[in-house]
Order: C-alpha cells, then sequence, then structure tokens
C-alpha cells in the first residue's frame, strides 16, 4: 500500500515521487513523470476466469496472487501506472480484496503507480467512506488514484476530491466511457451534454492544482469514442489533467485512432489496455514483449 513511509510512490525515504518531504507529491506530478520516463501506457490487471484458466491458474485468490504478481513483474520496467480491476478481486470476496492489498503493497515497492478501477459513487456522507477506503494513507486498499462514477453529481464526490487533493493522491471521473451504451446518457443535453458538464466540473476542479504541472483530477474517456468529443464540444487540451483512455486492443482502438481523438490532448492521455496484453501471458517475457509492442503503436 502507499503509504508515506514505505519506499514506494510518495515516499520520503527516495525514488521519483518522494520530492514533497512529509506527503505525497501531488498525483498529477508523479503521473506526468511516470509517463515521461516510460512512456503513456497503463497496464489494466483484469483477471478474468478465463484468463487465468489460459494461464493454467484457477479460480481463485491464490491464482488471483500469482497473476497479479506476474503481470507487475512484467510491465514494471514499462509501464507509467497498472490498473487493476477491482470486480475480479471482489468476486473473491476478503481473500480477492486481500491478493489486490498486496497487489497493491507490491506496486508501491516496485514504485509503479496505480489506479484502482473501482469505479465509486454516491451521496456525499457514504462517499467519504469510499474516499477513506481507496485514498487515505494507512488504508490497506489505498491507491494512488482510484476510477469515480458521477452519476449522483460531480459534487456528490467532494469528499474523494478533497482527500486525494490532501493525501497527494488522485480520482479519474468517467466522462465518456469507451462502451457504446455510454452515449444514451453521456451524449444528452445538447450543447451542455452530460459528458461536457462532467469534463468542464473536472477542468474547474483542477484549478486548485499548479498552474505549470498536470492536475490531479484526470477522466475516463474511452479511446473508441470517434467523433464524440468534437461533436459534443468538448475541450479535453483544457482540462488540464490527466485522461485515461481504455479501448485500446480488445476494443478495438489502435494508437492511430488515439491520436485522431485526442488530438491537442494527446499528451495528456495515459492508453490502458488489459486483455490486449494479458492474452500473451502467462510467460513474464511475453508479456513484457506484449507490452513494449502496445507501447510502440502510442
Ligand atoms: O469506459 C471504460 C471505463 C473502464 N473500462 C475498464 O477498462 C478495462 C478495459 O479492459 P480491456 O480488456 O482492455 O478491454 C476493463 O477493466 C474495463 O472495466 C473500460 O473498458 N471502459
Amino acid at each position: 500500500m502507499p503509504n508515506k513511509d514505505d519506499g514506494g510512490p510518495g515516499s520520503t525515504t527516495g525514488g521519483p515521487a518522494s520530492s514533497k518531504p512529509g506527503g505525497h507529491a501531488p498525483f498529477g506530478s508523479r503521473l506526468a513523470a511516470a509517463m515521461a520516463a516510460r512512456g503513456p501506457l497503463c497496464v489494466g490487471i483484469d483477471p478474468h476466469p478465463g484468463l487465468l484458466a489460459a494461464w493454467g491458474l484457477t479460480d481463485s485468490p491464490q491464482g488471483l496472487r500469482t497473476f497479479s504478481q506476474t503481470v507487475l513483474e512484467a510491465v514494471a520496467p514499462l509501464a507509467a501506472a497498472i490498473k487493476p480491476q477491482v470486480a475480479l478481486y471482489e468476486r473473491h470476496g476478503s481473500a480477492g480484496l486481500a491478493a489486490l492489498e498486496e497487489l497493491l503493497a507490491a506496486s508501491a515497492q516496485a514504485e509503479v503507480l496505480t489506479i484502482a478501477d473501482a469505479k465509486r459513487g454516491d451521496i456525499g456522507s457514504t462517499m467519504a467512506g469510499y474516499a477513506d477506503a481507496w485514498l487515505r494513507d494507512g488504508s490497506s486498499l489505498a491507491a494512488d488514484s482510484v476510477t469515480l462514477s458521477p452519476y449522483l453529481g460531480f459534487e456528490s464526490l467532494r469528499p474523494a476530491l478533497d482527500l486525494a487533493a490532501s493525501s497527494g493522491r488522485g480520482v479519474f471521473v468517467l466522462a465518456l466511457t469507451s462502451n457504446p451504451e455510454g452515449a444514451s446518457v453521456q451524449h444528452v443535453g445538447g450543447s451542455e451534454s452530460v459528458a461536457w458538464r462532467i469534463v468542464r466540473a473536472a477542468t474547474l476542479e483542477n484549478q486548485r492544482y499548479a498552474a505549470d504541472a498536470l492536475g490531479s483530477v484526470g477522466l475516463v474517456v474511452g479511446a473508441t469514442v470517434g467523433s464524440a468529443l468534437t461533436d459534443l464540444g468538448i475541450d479535453l487540451a483544457a482540462v488540464h489533467g490527466p485522461i485515461l483512455a481504455p479501448g485500446l486492443g480488445a476494443q478495438g482502438a489502435t494508437g492511430a485512432d488515439m491520436r485522431a481523438t485526442f488530438g491537442p490532448a494527446y499528451p495528456a492521455v495515459l492508453a490502458t489496455s488489459s486483455r490486449g496484453i494479458l492474452a500473451a501471458g502467462p510467460d513474464l517475457l511475453a508479456l513484457r514483449e506484449a507490452t513494449a509492442q502496445t507501447l510502440l503503436g502510442l
């Protein structure tokens, strides 16, 4: 778990993330540094039952543990971040979450940033509980950042936005998701569509961060959204925060699609791929090669 003095991101004892004594450097700055050093790729860790079987692993907490540690070891030199899919750990109950906690701790040791893909969202009083779980120093589930769902209104995310800011962590708020069904909600509203409003709120929220650094309030925008950004009049370059872009690989998007879709916002885009890379396992070198090839395409 990425606590202040564990030698991982935000450590006061060493490593590139320890620039703010006594606390984490802001997530946006840490992510920008990782992307500059390793490139704009996040590797998703999605231990689907079918993938576990293909790797010769059991669909069990021990299977999750072996899967997770293998992926981390394979991709650590090449990935700016990893993104464990929380649902696939939760389906194993408390033992699955323990496997996730071990992965988060190992990632901190390896100085690989983590994005817990939990997609949390609720009324503010309950949101504070989610924020504590995923963003508070000392929580066994604390990651460097977490994905959030703004369906209850962007402002309902306030406890997570504030705790992320004070703990040097980050959030990625769903804006335009990579699945085709997302448009039925996110595109609604004409020139001030739901997605446009979420992007505007994130843009305003990032004003609390230094103007010369990437903010810590990111957005999720699928690499598959095609012309939606243009159609909806959304300017991602103004967000001043990282854009997490799922959809590369298994969902069909390519690096060329991403450049066309994101245009001037592309430097802030962190592409994420799970199955497209994980299918190369369980051989560690094959996983690393698949990661390198994915990176080359960006
Ligand atoms: O809009 C979204 C938001 C999240 N995801 C998640 O990303 C990965 C994608 O996996 P692939 O195997 O690379 O397709 C998965 O965990 C999703 O839940 C998304 O796809 N789209």
